[in-house]
């Protein structure tokens, strides 16, 4: 070798040298190398920072000594290692009084994982890391699972369900089997499969989701269904997790069996949303629902009517029998409303005789084809009423905006003066809002030319 060979194999060597000193004071563990008795030669500055506490003459010049007093087993763990090189330990945890104070003013103490490692007979290696926040984070973790654990096997009337950003269930666990019967095909469909098929639409399953996202929960409470078909009076509340997983639950779904309690939470919401009469919806309830619902499809555009429906004639009706008669007819209406709409919509009595019904998620011809429907079957139906038979008809408004455009009251309004054309165009008939009605009154006219014969007594 040649004397310039000579100093350049120097050279790189001193790089080299170099190098690896610069990554020991980069590295983000602590790294100590000493020699087999545990004297320091080297350490890089972390390890300096997470064993000066240790040091009680604030000197450290021996890694046995300085750990001394939380790991007296380390020199005799060494010593007992007779193997020429290998790792003595991995991963020791060692607990340090000399904690940083939490938020309760308790001293928590700070963990240490020491790995030592035999590099040859003379030299010792120890890796020295801070583990103190993930251990309290796995702490915390075998902790939520254990109280998971407790809630999903010890409560009976919950069902607790991870569901995804799209609202399809993630997982499947005893609580979901226990208060619905669905087993762990339920995993992958979506979560509205706890309501029956007509009281949910696709778009409110995604506004309870962002519902969920903008207060913090999302509750409702209704009719749930079963996997045998069976139904439960429930409430469902949706709240979203906090650390996502891409793959993972997005939101909670706590389902709880409210049968028992739904006679009194029933009987509130009647007295405050009720009609005495019909037991349908009260106007209040209709304008906060239909608010509501507005609201949701201003977020996420889509369709939404309205169809008035108003009895025909009824002064005619009351007059002939009695108010109780008129009652009677109204009542039958509200009958045939429930029992005609989905869960979803809302059906109102909103006046006297005008009733109105909120289709969420539905278009003009869809809810004109709807109103016809309804409108046939009462010219085809009796009301039996103390002996007589009354026979009745109803005009029909309907009206429809996109994306919540204008609020209840313009479609409200709209709805009304389709209502009116119905009425002025003979009665007995659907009529849809069009822009020429734009202007035209939206309340019921005076008196028009009575059709012949409103009852055939029995
Ligand atoms: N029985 C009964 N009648 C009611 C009730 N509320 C309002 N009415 C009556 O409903 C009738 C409505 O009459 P009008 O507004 O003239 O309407 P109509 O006779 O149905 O005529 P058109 O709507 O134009 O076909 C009035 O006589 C009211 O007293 C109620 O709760 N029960």
């Amino acid at each position: 070798m040649t004397v310039r060979d000579q100093v350049s194999e120097n050279e790189q060597l001193r790089a080299e040298h170099e190098a690896l000193i610069q990554f020991l004071y980069l590295a983000p563990v602590g790294l100590v190398q000493a020699d087999i008795d545990g004297a320091i030669a080297m350490m890089n500055p972390i390890s300096a920072q997470l064993l000066m506490p240790l040091s009680r003459c604030g000197g450290l010049d021996n890694l046995f000594t300085a750990l001394e007093s939380v790991a007296p087993d380390l020199r005799h763990l060494c010593l007992a290692y007779d193997r020429p090189t290998g790792k003595i330990c991995d991963g020791l945890h060692v607990h340090l009084n000399a904690g940083s104070t939490g938020k309760t003013g308790k001293k928590t103490p700070q963990i240490l994982a020491i790995t030592l490692l035999k590099l040859d007979a003379q030299r010792l290696m120890a890796v020295i890391d801070d583990v103190t926040l993930q251990v309290r984070r796995e702490r915390q973790l075998r902790q939520n699972d254990a109280w998971l654990n407790a809630i999903l096997t010890g409560i009976t009337d919950y069902a607790l369900a991870g569901i995804d950003a799209e609202g399809a269930i993630t997982e499947w666990n005893p609580s979901i089997g226990r208060v619905t019967g669905f087993g762990e095909d339920a995993v992958g469909q979506p979560y509205s499969i706890f309501y029956p098929p007509d009281a949910i639409t696709p778009e409110r399953l995604l506004d309870r989701l962002r519902e969920a996202d903008n207060d913090g929960w999302s509750l409702d409470e209704g009719k749930r269904t079963r996997a045998d078909g069976s139904s439960f009076w429930g409430s469902a509340l949706i709240a979203p997790l906090p650390d996502r997983e891409p793959d993972g639950p997005a939101y909670c779904l706590i389902l709880r069996d409210i049968t028992d309690k739904r006679e009194a939470s029933e009987r509130r919401r009647r007295e405050a949303f009720g009609d005495y009469l019909t037991g349908l919806a009260n106007r209040r309830a209709f304008f906060e629902a239909a608010e509501q619902e507005l609201g949701r499809s201003r977020v996420v555009p889509r369709s939404t009517s309205v169809i008035t429906f108003d009895a025909d004639n009824f002064k005619a009706i009351n007059d002939r029998h009695g108010h109780p008669g008129g009652d009677a007819v109204l009542q039958h209406l509200a009958a045939i409303l429930a029992e005609t709409f989905r869960e979803v919509d809302v059906v109102a009595r909103i006046g006297g005789e005008e009733f109105a019904v909120l289709l969420p998620s539905t278009d003009l011809p869809r809810a004109a084809v709807v109103a016809e429907r309804l409108r046939s079957a009462i010219a085809s139906q009796v009301v039996h009423f103390d002996g007589s038979r009354i026979r009745y008809t109803v005009s029909a408004g309907v009206a429809c905006v996109d994306n919540g455009e204008g609020g209840i009251d313009l479609l409200l309004k709209r709805a009304d003066q389709a209502l009116y054309a119905a009425k002025r165009a003979g009665r007995n008939r659907v009529e849809r809002w069009r822009p020429e009605l734009e202007g035209t009154p939206a309340r019921t006219p005076g008196p028009l030319p009575q059709p012949e014969g409103t009852s055939d007594d029995a």
